[in-house]
């Protein structure tokens, strides 16, 4: 459905993407990264806003740059708000779906089927700017969806969505992924993404970091390089096992000896083993944190080891 072949996007001297080779099948996909990583960038290649620099980008086996036709069966939901407060939902809508080339009933009949869907029938008729951030959400969705794409491109969707409308949002993408459709759905939080489909995509500094389902990455990251923190009365006396392991880079006591700083080269031994440890030698742990658990922090150390900086 995508295909990606040595694609780089240069803004002057900025790099958006960076030579992405990558095939993805039908289906639903989370596109995750941190800000800046290159998911927009990646998002408006695809619907031919942008022209690569260098190499292809091909969408249902075709280039989209300028391709209206092609576009047209792809729903778009950008991550920028709606700029137009004094129209009705049905209205804009109704406006977009006519763009793809309907008939004025045609446009109208689809854009209140849309906004049905996404559960705004009762709002439709008053103007956006009297909305909260999760009907405009859900009013961009339906403006994506309105004119029946085959695969729905999403950047973003969970912006500034109060706990309700992310379990709506949930469960309004769910169903459109067990219809079949396809669906591409940007965040940088991982969590958001999980709820609605299990096949990822990690993209970092315009690079594609890993490619698979959660428990693909999961493995991918139990073996990339990552700092942990054992916090605790007792953790000094781990120092004697860890120091014997292969997998340990580094060891550094902090703060008043409560806290053990471990550097693994590979963390699954490390999860493996810790817990036996513990209870064998009757030891008083408190917790264990991964010291760069965040996002970005992951992303960092699979770009390095990516790079071949971490062995
Ligand atoms: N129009 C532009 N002009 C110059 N640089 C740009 C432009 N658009 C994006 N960039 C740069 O390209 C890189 C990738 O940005 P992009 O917006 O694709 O990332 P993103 O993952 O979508 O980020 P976010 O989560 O913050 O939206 C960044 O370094 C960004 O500053």
């Amino acid at each position: 459905m995508i295909e990606l072949q040595n694609t780089t996007k240069l803004y002057g001297r900025v790099i958006g993407v960076n030579d992405l080779t990558l095939a993805l099948p039908a289906g639903a996909f989370g596109l995750v990264g941190p800000n800046g990583s290159g998911k927009t960038t990646l998002i408006n290649l695809l619907i031919g806003q942008l022209r690569p620099t260098l190499g292809t980008v091909r969408i249902f086996g075709e280039d989209p740059w300028r391709q209206r036709d092609l576009i047209r069966r792809v729903g778009l939901c950008p991550a920028t708000d709606i700029l137009y407060p004094n129209v009705s939902a049905l209205e804009w809508v109704q406006y977009l779906v006519r763009l793809h080339g309907f008939s004025l009933p045609e446009s109208k009949r689809l854009a209140e089927i849309a906004l049905h869907r996404v559960g705004m029938t009762a709002a439709m008729h008053r103007v956006i700017g009297s909305y909260s951030l999760g009907m405009r959400q859900r009013t961009k969705i339906a403006q994506a969806i309105a004119h029946e794409p085959e695969f729905l491109i999403l950047d973003e969707p969970y912006n500034g969505l109060d706990p309700v409308g992310r379990y709506e949002m949930t469960e309004l993408l769910k169903t459109w992924t067990a219809e079949g459709r396809g669906l591409l759905f940007a965040s940088h939080v991982l969590q958001e993404i999980e709820a609605v489909t299990s096949s990822f995509l990690l993209i970092y500094g315009g690079r594609v970091l890993a490619t698979g389902t959660a428990k693909d990455i999961e493995s991918i990251l139990a073996e990339t390089p990552q700092e942990i923190r054992v916090i605790g009365r007792d953790a000094p006396q781990l120092i004697h096992r860890l120091a014997e392991m292969p997998w340990v880079d580094s060891l550094q006591l902090l703060s008043e000896r409560t806290e053990l700083k471990v550097a693994l080269r590979e963390p699954v031994h490390f999860y493996e083993q810790v817990a036996g440890w513990i209870s064998e030698d009757g030891l008083r742990i408190d917790r264990i944190t991964t010291a760069d658990g965040n996002l970005a922090a992951i992303f960092s150390s699979l770009l390095k080891h990516h790079r071949g900086e971490l062995s």
